[in-house]
């Protein structure tokens, strides 16, 4: 069995309830979805089996893993998530929640991209707040979806296809969308701000 891989690197987990924590990124390659604000490449990629993936992350000393892509549910198995556990790995994923995910993850980190949630368990619901009038009505509909986390997390614009190319209006949505943002948060206090902090930081 083969995993198209699209990239391996070494970083701080920069979203979400992990923030902070030093993991290897795997990212798969191709998704099941276009979303005209994705801020990621991922379409090349090369075949690996489990042995070599295990080996390439080895050489990191985190033993906390973000499967990401992509769309990882695409491609991830439980045979893969257990050889990892083998080799003390805590496996988290971070999925648009489309496709079904082995249960044996760790953690999952759930995106929501639509209404189809189907990947089975979710400790954490991250949204993405995009401020087109309706992501309090999303807010409330993803409230419902059991996890032990609820973060709203601001669009970034700067990678947008769906607004100008140009740098001074990126700059005002982008500052637009964080007002915005925080107004939602105080109104839902359940929910919590997920920044890209490695954004901020600009590392990977
Ligand atoms: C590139 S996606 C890959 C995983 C999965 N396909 C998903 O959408 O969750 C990784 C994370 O980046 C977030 N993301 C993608 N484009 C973004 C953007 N322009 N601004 C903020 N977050 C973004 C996604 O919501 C997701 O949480
Ligand atoms: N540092 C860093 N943290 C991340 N968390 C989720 C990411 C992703 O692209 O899935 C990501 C990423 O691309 N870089
Ligand atoms: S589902 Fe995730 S990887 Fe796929 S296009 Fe949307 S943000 Fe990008
Ligand atoms: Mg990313």
């Amino acid at each position: 069995m083969t995993y198209k891989v699209n990239e391996i690197f070494y970083s701080l987990q920069g979203e979400g309830f992990h923030t902070g924590v030093p993991a290897v990124f795997l990212r798969f390659s191709g998704c099941n979805l276009k979303c005209p604000f994705c801020d990621t490449l991922h379409a090349d990629g090369r075949e690996m089996d489990a042995d070599e993936i295990v080996r390439l992350i080895s050489s990191y000393p985190s033993r906390h893993v973000v499967i990401t892509g992509g769309e990882p549910a695409m491609q991830l198995d439980a045979a893969l998530v257990d050889r990892l556990h083998e080799n003390g790995w805590f496996v988290q994923v971070e999925t648009n929640g489309t496709l079904p995910l082995p249960g044996n993850v760790d953690w999952v980190t759930c995106s929501p991209k639509t209404d189809r949630i189907a990947c089975g368990r979710v400790d954490e619901i991250k949204l993405l707040y995009m401020a087109d009038g309706y992501d309090a009505e999303r807010m409330e509909r993803f409230s419902a979806v059991e996890a032990r986390s609820y973060s709203l997390q601001p669009c970034d614009c700067s990678v947008s296809d769906l607004h100008e190319d140009d740098g001074g209006a990126v700059e005002c949505r982008n500052k637009f969308i964080l007002e915005e943002c925080i107004a939602c948060l105080k109104a839902n206090p359940q929910w919590r701000l997920s920044l890209q902090t490695h954004k901020l930081l600009d590392i990977r």
